[in-house]
């Protein structure tokens, strides 16, 4: 099921027509359909159901309460990165059970506050983040539960930004390393060994990829077996790509095939981190086209959505697809635009050359915007941040309010 149609030549989430969600909570305006939310991590646990796993929904994908809330009810875990993040998923209802913290650079104080939540598992990425989460468990009287980061050193194929689990970039602990590390962590007497875990990039558009790095996590299982230390669960990470444009992404049921057929016989809990897979295409980032405005060799279609709002374009120099939410069927000519938005920057656009039949006022759709738009939004410029609104058939919830713009300087003051 679709939950993006043209119904009556306007474009609908779910019941509701984009354009009265326009009227309504005006625009830029980020929307979810709360359908394709639960449909894309229905799917995915679809494919492990009669396995012991957790999904770990990402949560730096999307953070939204009200999202986050849906997927803990659907029985979700998250993933996090950061104590605010945790603060989230705990205010959202989330199961600190069912937390696993990655990230490079954890401060004692995160560490303290997810040991005081109980979370289910530290993914430890450095010898010296080992150390310290030992020191602070040990000082708080607890023992830490962790996995080890490791970078199988595979070629995720995706954009070199995205791309994590190389030998020679700042996640994880190199694969030559990890048997050393795991062996002085087991000495440690408040750190205890549960999982194996990694992750090696985002947006990955094939399999192989995926079945590599399994494959030598799985080696490194055995060999920790074979030393004695008996691992309780995988954790395989996120990064399964959508279609943005005309990827083929592979498809939730033949990923989970796939990898339980290399789990084989081993008697270990199977854990995922998905972000972009179980929300990118599930929302869309409303904008208003305030100005049309034509140079000698192109047309600009300047729209109240910019870089701050969605920086994917700007930063990746990434596709996002931009219908017209109510396709015009006069005799507006079809010209070939420049979306761009209002911030003072060249590289401000959200497309290049798309051909649209466009007037002032016409309201735009950027699509596969549920992933790493509002979390990666900013104040540039001054511009409050968008609101959000959840479709669920036909109703429609504000989740988030738009930022007022007193809001962006209230936390500062002149110098006396
Ligand atoms: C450690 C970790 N887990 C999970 C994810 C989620 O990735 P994706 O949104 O590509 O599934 C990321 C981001 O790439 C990450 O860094
Ligand atoms: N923010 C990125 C993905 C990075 C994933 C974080 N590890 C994107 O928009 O595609």
């Amino acid at each position: 099921m679709n939950s993006f149609t043209l119904k009556n030549n306007t474009f609908h989430v779910e019941n509701i027509a984009l354009t009265s969600i326009a009227d309504e909570f005006n625009t830029p305006c980020y929307v979810y359909s709360k359908s394709a939310l639960t449909q894309a991590f229905e799917s995915f646990s679809a494919g492990f159901k009669d396995c012991d796993h957790l999904v770990c929904f990402a949560v730096k994908a999307n953070p939204s309460l009200a999202i986050l809330n849906l997927f803990a009810k659907l029985g979700a875990g998250f993933d996090i990165v950061s104590g605010g993040e945790l603060a989230r998923v705990l205010a959202a209802g989330g199961d600190p059970k069912k937390i696993v913290f990655s990230g490079v650079g954890k401060t004692e104080a995160e560490m303290q506050a997810a040991l005081n939540a109980d979370i289910f598992c530290f993914n430890v990425e450095s010898a010296s983040e080992l150390q310290r989460l030992n020191d602070v468990a040990s000082f708080m009287g607890k023992v830490a539960p962790i996995s080890l980061r490791v970078n199988p050193n595979v070629d995720a194929k995706t954009h070199p930004y995205i791309s994590t689990g190389l030998k020679n970039n700042k996640f994880g602990v190199a694969y030559e390393d990890a048997l050393d590390i795991y062996l002085q962590a087991a000495k440690m007497s408040n750190i205890a060994i549960h999982g194996v875990d990694c992750h090696i990039g985002s947006q990955i558009t094939e399999l192989s990829p995926f079945l590599d790095a399994f494959d030598r996590v799985l080696a490194l299982v055995d060999a920790l077996a074979e030393n004695g230390i008996v691992i309780q669960h995988i954790d395989a990470g996120g990064g399964i790509g959508i279609c943005y444009s005309d990827e083929t992404p592979p498809e939730f049921t033949v990923f989970a095939t796939a990898m339980r057929a290399k789990l084989g016989s081993r008697n270990v809990k199977l854990v995922f981190e998905p972000g972009r897979a179980l929300v990118g295409n599930a929302g869309v980032l409303l904008t208003k086209v305030e100005y049309l405005k034509h140079t000698e060799s192109k047309n600009f279609a300047i729209v109240d959505a910019a870089m701050n709002d969605l920086m994917r374009p700007a930063l990746y120099d990434a596709y996002h697809d931009i219908k017209a939410v109510q396709p015009r069927q006069d005799d507006t000519e079809a010209l070939t635009y420049e979306i761009v938005g209002p911030v003072c920057e060249s590289g401000d656009f959200l497309g290049h050359d798309r051909t649209l039949a466009l007037v002032e006022g016409d309201i735009l759709a950027i699509m596969s915007a549920g992933a790493y738009g509002m979390s990666m939004s900013s104040n540039y410029n001054t511009r409050p941040r968008a609101a959000e609104v959840m479709v669920d058939g036909d109703q429609c919830h504000l989740i988030r309010k738009r930022e007022q713009i007193a809001d962006l300087f209230a936390l500062e003051q002149c110098l006396p």
